[in-house]
């Protein structure tokens, strides 16, 4: 992955989370040619006493995303945010919500000045950022809105959950389960069926991307007796989507669209709601499953999980997911090196 002739930019993430942590873990596995040179987007202070904390050698140089690639090999480079951050691990403060916030648009300016290849994200808490008026569901949504910095308002970002045996999308998100099937809607699904189609051919470099779509109710609806939305808005959605040459397929019933054999029937299965789709993709691939946004005019990913509170500065916290996100969001920049 060393083939990128620019860094990745790695943002800071809730102070108070594992972020730091896998941060510091992952520079330590440098070495590892598979993953590309990255800098975070940080206060100093909070990974040298991270660091200290964790008691791990992790030289920290605080340089500009220009002077990265130069530094990565002999220390964790620095990109230093104008604004210092209290923290103790597993505590959320919401005065530091203006940094997280101002750590990721940093690395979107950095992509849109050509300093950086992609961005990472490490894990932000929503409801902190919430608390300190983030009026976004999450990263994805927030990095939809910035990319209007590139000129592309109508990018529309989609969730992707990439794993090393399934790509899962979740339609809709961050909202209660309550409120699913008003949300759901035939545009909708189509709309994200498109975006994922297109993605998964422009980025992914699968030429024909076969897309599953699951049920919402039992057994899919059981013939519309239980529940109509299946036949009333998702399998006319499908047909749309055939109609444009989009292979794709379903309703299914969801629970049997995921163990091994479905699986290789399909490229990406798109799930109705959040723990549709998360559950079974955390289930078999939690330390090596991304979150991947497609939709948008630059390179987004980050670790399938959060801040893991609980974790913050004991050592407990695996960097495997960062990593695996660091290594898809270099091979998504260098399509020729997309497996
Ligand atoms: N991309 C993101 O920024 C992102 C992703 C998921 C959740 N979150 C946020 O994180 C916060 C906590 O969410 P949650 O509790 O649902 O999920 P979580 O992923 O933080 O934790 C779920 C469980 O997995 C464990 N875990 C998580 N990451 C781990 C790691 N790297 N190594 C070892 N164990 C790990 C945790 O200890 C916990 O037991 C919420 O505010 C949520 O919105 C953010
Ligand atoms: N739903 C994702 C997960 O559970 O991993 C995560 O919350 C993604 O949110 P972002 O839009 O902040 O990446």
């Amino acid at each position: 992955m060393r083939s990128l002739s620019l860094p990745v930019a790695l943002t800071m993430g809730e102070p108070g989370g594992i972020g730091p942590d896998i941060t510091l873990a992952s520079w330590l596995r440098r070495f590892d040619e598979t993953l590309p040179a990255f800098y975070v987007i940080a206060d100093p202070g909070l990974l040298a006493a991270r660091a200290e904390r964790l008691k791990l050698q992790v030289p920290i140089r605080v340089c500009t995303a220009d002077e990265a690639l130069s530094v990565f090999s002999n220390a964790l480079p620095v990109v230093p945010l104008d604004r210092e951050i209290s923290d103790e691990p597993g505590e959320l403060r919401s005065a530091n919500g203006p940094a997280v916030i101002a750590s990721i648009d940093r690395a979107v300016d950095d992509i849109r000045q050509g300093k950086a290849a992609a961005v990472v994200t490490n894990p932000i808490h929503k409801k902190a950022l919430y608390d300190a008026g983030f009026d976004y569901p999450g990263h994805t949504e927030y990095l939809g809105a910035l990319s209007a910095r590139f000129g592309i308002a109508s990018a529309r970002p989609v969730m992707l959950l990439a794993g090393p045996d399934l790509h899962v999308v979740p339609v809709t998100v961050h909202i209660p389960l309550k409120d699913v099937p008003g949300t759901l809607s035939r545009e909708l699904i189509a709309e994200t069926g498109r975006i994922v189609a297109a993605d998964l051919k422009k980025r992914f470099g699968i030429e024909a991307p076969r897309l599953a779509l699951c049920g919402l109710n039992p057994h899919a609806g059981e013939g519309g007796t239980i529940g109509r939305e299946d036949m009333e808005i998702i399998a006319p959605a499908v047909a749309d989507l055939r109609a444009e040459g989009i292979d794709a397929s379903g309703p299914y019933s969801a629970d049997t669209l995921f163990h091994a054999r479905a699986r290789t029937t399909y490229d990406c299965a798109l799930a109705m709601y959040h723990d549709q789709a998360l559950i079974p993709i955390k289930t078999i691939a939690f330390d090596s499953a991304v979150n991947v946004t497609l939709g948008l005019p630059f390179v987004r990913t980050s670790p399938d999980h959060g801040t893991a509170l609980s974790l913050a500065g004991t050592g407990k916290a695996r960097p495997d997911s960062l990593e695996a996100a660091l290594r898809l969001a270099a091979a998504l920049s260098d399509p020729h090196s997309v497996d």
